[in-house]
Order: structure tokens, then C-alpha cells, then sequence
């Protein structure tokens, strides 16, 4: 596998987690920017009826959940066969979600965590998005944070962008090459 700009390692993966208004795409593109890894943006896989299902304020099952976090896994999976490192901005709120997304390369989470009435303050003053701060109640009750075995970091969404970008990549340069399933092929 050839390594891409700025990658001088075989690929690495990270998912920036929390709840809506939490500042995962914010972080992500910011940690992407700095490190110079590719950006993926989990809202944008999402097919349109769960876009309006959520901007009507109804949350997602799991069932709705599922062909999306496998198309963010397939994604992973295609960047990591290109030998080029990701971040990607993904609420992952349960465990069976991040399980789906560890189905091919390896993946290290980032969980953006905080009181609930700053994140529902930001949510309050975003515009031009669809989901509305009242699912952030739905998304708090369905978070399950991280296990003590999944690979990842909790940091405080109170923190400043730049604080949050230098946090996130000084945990990464801690973590060891994550050892591989045999034979992985990149989950396809
Ligand atoms: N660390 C931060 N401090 C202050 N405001 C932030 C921070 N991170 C994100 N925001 C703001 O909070 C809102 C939600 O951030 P966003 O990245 O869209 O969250 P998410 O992707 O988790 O829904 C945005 O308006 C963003 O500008
Ligand atoms: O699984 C879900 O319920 C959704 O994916 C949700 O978690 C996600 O947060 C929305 O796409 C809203 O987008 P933001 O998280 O960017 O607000």
C-alpha cells in the first residue's frame, strides 16, 4: 500500500463521536486539516428519507441505522486499500454501531463529551441544518459511551477548537499500530 501526503505510517482511522451539536464535524475537519488526513462526513451518507425522517423530528432506528454505517464502513474500508489515513465526523452513539463500523480496518473513536445544556446551546444557534435540537434528548438516551476495550479517547467538548484538534492528535501519537484481522480485506 502506498502512503498518501503526510502519511508516513500504513493508514489510520478515526471516528470523532457524540451526539448531535457535540462539535464532531467541527473537530474532524479540524484534526483532518492538521493532520493532513482525508475528511469523511457521515451525515452525507445518509440516504434521504433518514434526513427526512430526522428533520421531523423523528430518530432513527437501528434498522434505518444499519446500511448507513455499513456504507461508512465500506468507505473506510476503500480509503485504507488506498493506503490513505481518515477522520470521519460519525454520532456512533451505541456500541453495536461502532462495532459496525470496526468491521474492516481498525478504527480508533474520539468522543466529544459534555454537559448536555452546552451542546443543546450550540444546537440552538446553528442554522442551516437539519436536525432539529429537539432529538438531542433521543440521542443522549441512546449514547453508550465508550468500553473500557474499545480502542478511544473522551474529550471535553467544552474545550476551544484548537485545544480539542491538539488533544485528539496528541492521543493518537500514543496509540500503537492497531494489530489487523488476518486476511482482512478491507470488509468487502
Ligand atoms: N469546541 C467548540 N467550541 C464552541 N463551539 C463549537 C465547538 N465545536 C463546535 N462548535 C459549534 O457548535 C455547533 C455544533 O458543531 P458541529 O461540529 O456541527 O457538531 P456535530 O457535528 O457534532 O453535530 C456548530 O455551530 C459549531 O460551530
Ligand atoms: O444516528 C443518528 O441518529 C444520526 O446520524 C445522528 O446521530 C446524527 O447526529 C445526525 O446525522 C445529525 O447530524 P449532526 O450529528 O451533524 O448534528
Amino acid at each position: 500500500m502506498t502512503p498518501g501526503a503526510g502519511d508516513p505510517m500504513p493508514p489510520r482511522h478515526v471516528v470523532v463521536m457524540g451526539v448531535s451539536g457535540s462539535g464532531k464535524s467541527t473537530v474532524a475537519r479540524g484534526l483532518a486539516d492538521a493532520l493532513g488526513l482525508t475528511f469523511g462526513e457521515a451525515d452525507d451518507f445518509h440516504p434521504a428519507e433518514n434526513i427526512a425522517r430526522m428533520a421531523a423530528g423523528t430518530p432513527l432506528t437501528d434498522a434505518d441505522r444499519r446500511p448507513w454505517l455499513l456504507a461508512l464502513a465500506a468507505w473506510t474500508a476503500d480509503r485504507d486499500r488506498e493506503g490513505r489515513s481518515t477522520v470521519m465526523a460519525c454520532s456512533a452513539l451505541r456500541r453495536r454501531y461502532r462495532d459496525l463500523l470496526r468491521a474492516g480496518p481498525p478504527v480508533l473513536f474520539v468522543h466529544l463529551d459534555g454537559p448536555a445544556d452546552v451542546v443543546q446551546a450550540r444546537l440552538a444557534a446553528r442554522t442551516g441544518h437539519f436536525m432539529p435540537p429537539a432529538l438531542l434528548a433521543s440521542q443522549l438516551a441512546l449514547l453508550e459511551p465508550l468500553a473500557p476495550d474499545e480502542a478511544g479517547v473522551v474529550l471535553d467538548l467544552r474545550h476551544d477548537l484548537d485545544s480539542l484538534v491538539h488533544e485528539a492528535a496528541a492521543w493518537l501519537m500514543t496509540q500503537p499500530a492497531t494489530e489487523r484481522p488476518a486476511g482482512l480485506d478491507g470488509g468487502s
